[in-house]
């Protein structure tokens, strides 16, 4: 795989495709950054984007993971310490998934976002940028709840956070489009140059397939299930066997196996008894998802490998979480 495919695989958008092509002819000493509202635990909406990180990492860049403590407190998510003593714990979570010790950066965006230069070109930009504006960056971010005057200043605050962090690259599930899109506006009226985006898809909820798995609803699956739970969730997951032929039919089974599982591991294992036709093999996520179309794939099946999958991919951060309540 070429390094721009690298950069670009499972990403829903690319801004701009000839900005990324740039990045990936010349990789080295680049940084790319997501940030993280601190939050208990990971579940793997989050981890879609440490995919991309790691895919980032594979191809030479350095790696800012933003422990965002200031904007977790001003989208009301706890009282300052509440949410600095969780950040650690996302830090750790992050480390066992797999990215790299060496070539990951954690910053807490407390450490420079109360500093006055920050806080003055976060004026300018406040006197840049229209009400409006700044309230549409956030509506997808915030989830619903009553604007307040945090919510203006939290994009603004990260569309600075990309020239502060001196990153190449901002990168974020599609939710955080539109305050990348404000940053590439904006930040060129301060005297800074505007950066890439890649936006990776945001995977639905694992029993309707519909909207978005999130913490506060539906099924998720997080860093804290075990091992029974996990394959509890997975097998009550809503996988129709066909495409819809309108594509609007989103099958949660097959999103997991797409963005998290072919990433991770070379080749996928079905397992079956030798009446049921044996062992399945792919090497490639088209292939598995041509399979279950065509009935080659019993659903039940694949739910079983995708559970045993996930399951090796959460167990060293369910581990390191369980040693740290441990402490
Ligand atoms: N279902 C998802 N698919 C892909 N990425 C996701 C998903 N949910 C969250 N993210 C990513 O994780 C980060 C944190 O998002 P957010 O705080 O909304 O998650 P959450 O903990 O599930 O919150 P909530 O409980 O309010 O829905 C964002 O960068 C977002 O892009
Ligand atoms: N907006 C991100 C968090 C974030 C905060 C600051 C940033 O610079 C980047 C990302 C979220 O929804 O979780």
């Amino acid at each position: 795989m070429d390094t721009y495919e690298l950069l670009t695989r499972n990403a829903a958008e690319v801004v701009t495709e000839e900005e990324v092509e740039a990045l990936a002819d010349d990789p080295d000493g680049k940084r790319a950054y997501v940030g993280y509202e601190p939050s208990g635990v990971l579940h793997l909406g989050h981890l879609l984007t440490a995919n991309k990180l790691i895919d980032l990492q594979d191809a030479g860049l350095e790696v800012v993971v933003l422990l965002a403590d200031v904007h977790a407190y001003l989208n009301g998510k706890g009282s300052f310490e509440e949410i600095r003593d969780t950040a650690e714990q996302m830090k750790e979570q992050f480390l066992a998934y797999g990215l790299d010790d060496d070539q990951t950066e954690f910053v807490l965006g407390s450490d420079y976002q109360l500093d006055d230069d920050y806080e003055l070109d976060l004026h300018e930009l406040e006197l840049a940028t229209s009400l409006n504006r700044a309230q549409r960056a956030m509506a997808e971010i915030q989830g619903g709840e009553t604007a307040k005057v945090s919510h203006v200043v939290y994009p603004l605050m990260q569309a600075l956070d990309i020239e502060y962090l001196d990153v190449d690259v901002a990168v974020g599930g599609m939710d955080q489009r539109k305050v990348h899109m404000l940053a590439r506006e904006e930040l060129p009226s301060l005297g800074y140059e505007k950066r890439p985006a890649i936006h990776t898809p945001i995977v639905g909820d694992l029993g309707t397939g519909e909207g978005k798995m999130s913490s506060s609803e539906g099924i998720t699956i997080s860093m804290e299930d075990s091992t029974e739970d996990l394959e509890e969730k997975v097998n009550s997951a809503f996988c129709p066997p066909t495409r819809d032929p309108e594509g609007d039919l989103v099958n949660p089974v097959l999103e997991l196996f797409q963005y998290h599982v072919f990433p991770r591991f070379e080749e996928v294992v079905v397992e079956r008894p030798d009446e049921y036709g044996g062992n399945l093999e792919y090497d490639d996520y088209e292939a598995l998802a041509a399979d279950l179309e065509a009935g080659e794939l019993h659903p039940a099946d694949a739910k079983g490998a995708l559970a045993d999958y996930l399951d090796e991919l959460i167990a060293p951060g369910r581990q390191r979480l369980r040693e740290l309540r441990s402490e």
